[in-house]
């Protein structure tokens, strides 16, 4: 069962997000498969990317190959830039009214003249596979069933895996957006975790992380996260995708790096999420099910069985 967490001697054990994404991607064709023969088509994801957020098109790129690999049909939208908040908002209210698509997904960042509150309160609640809209994260804030976050559900997901049961375990989040850090931190309290939300404002941050089980870093600065921050036998969730030149691989070459300075955390932690491969693949497979749950609700059936199980 977690043979995607693989134990380096001497350092952290490190938790291979493809290959745990591989598994949900399994649960997730399977379950498009039981919905395609049902409803005559399979599910139908759509994803509307605005400019160019560097971080938005590795995410739209892989989305799109395992969103068919998956046996769901995929849908994209690139916009440019410039697009005005209104034309950004019909083109929703479009993927709203086609019946055939089960999932919508806006991507974050959107440019600065654009209220993004306007644009995900635009999606329908039933297609909203981001679990972004207003409607889902008062759901989440509840503890109603609904669509939740795709990455923070990804990082539970890991982090039961790697230590079981998570009730009582501190955790730091870094970050606080509506995209990851906040839902993390009330998915965490779901598990029954006490969870610490740091960001910008927060004094003494490596003082407040040495305390943590879990850390979670989702801020966007690459490897502002140190290894001496890091409580010896810690649990790492590295959420950062930034992209950084890699004059070493050629000129003009790039390539990511997470929020997590990963060599030193590695030799305090007990479990670790690399950049690339750890928790990005996992938001892509969360999403996935996410798609196929948002089907079967649509067309009044239950959660296909292969998902309810994980
Ligand atoms: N792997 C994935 O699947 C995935 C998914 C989503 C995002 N990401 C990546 O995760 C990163 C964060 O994205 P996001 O959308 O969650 O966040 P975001 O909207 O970019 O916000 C960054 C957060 O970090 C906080 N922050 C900034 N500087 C800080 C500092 N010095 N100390 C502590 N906190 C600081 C900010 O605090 P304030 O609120 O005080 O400004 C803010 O809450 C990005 O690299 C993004 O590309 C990855
Ligand atoms: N609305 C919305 N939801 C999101 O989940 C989301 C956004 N917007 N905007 C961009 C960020 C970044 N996201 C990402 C970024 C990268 C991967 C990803 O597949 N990462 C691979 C990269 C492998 C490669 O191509 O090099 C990884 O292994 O980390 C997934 C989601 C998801 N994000």
């Amino acid at each position: 069962m977690t043979d995607f967490i693989k134990p380096v001697e001497g350092r952290a054990a490190v938790i291979d997000g493809k290959a745990a994404a591989a598994t949900i991607d399994a649960a997730a064709k399977a379950g498009a498969g039981e919905l395609a023969a049902a409803l005559g088509r399979p599910p139908c994801l759509a994803v509307v990317l605005v400019g160019e957020d560097p971080a938005s098109q590795v995410y739209v790129r892989n989305k799109i190959k395992r969103t068919e690999a998956a046996g769901m049909r995929s849908i994209e939208h690139l916009e440019p830039a410039d697009i005005s908040e209104a034309d950004l908002v019909a083109l929703v209210n479009a993927l709203n009214a086609d019946d055939g698509v089960d999932g919508i997904l806006v991507q974050m960042p959107l440019p600065d003249h654009i209220d993004s509150r306007r644009v995900i309160d635009a999606i329908d609640p039933a297609k909203d596979v981001d679990g972004l809209t207003a409607e889902s994260a008062g759901r989440l804030m509840l503890g109603a069933p609904g669509l939740r976050p795709c990455t923070p559900s990804g990082c539970v997901w890991l982090a039961r895996k790697a230590l079981g049961d998570l009730s009582g375990r501190s955790v730091v989040v870094i970050g606080r957006s509506i995209l990851v850090g906040k839902p993390a931190a009330m998915l965490f309290l779901e598990q029954n975790c006490t969870v610490t939300m740091a960001h910008s404002r927060t004094r003494d941050l490596p003082a407040l992380c040495a305390g943590a089980d879990i850390v979670l870093a989702a801020v966007g600065r690459p490897e502002m996260v140190r290894g001496d921050w890091i409580k010896p036998g810690a649990l790492v969730l590295d959420v950062g995708i930034n992209r950084i030149d890699a004059p070493e691989k050629g000129e003009g070459k790039t390539r990511l790096i997470g929020d997590v300075a990963y060599d030193e955390a590695a030799e305090r932690a007990a479990f670790i999420t690399p950049v690339p491969g750890g928790v990005g693949p996992m938001t892509i497979a969360m999403l996935l099910a996410n798609a196929v749950r948002a089907a079967a609700l649509r067309a009044g059936l239950d959660e296909p069985a292969a998902l309810a199980a994980l």
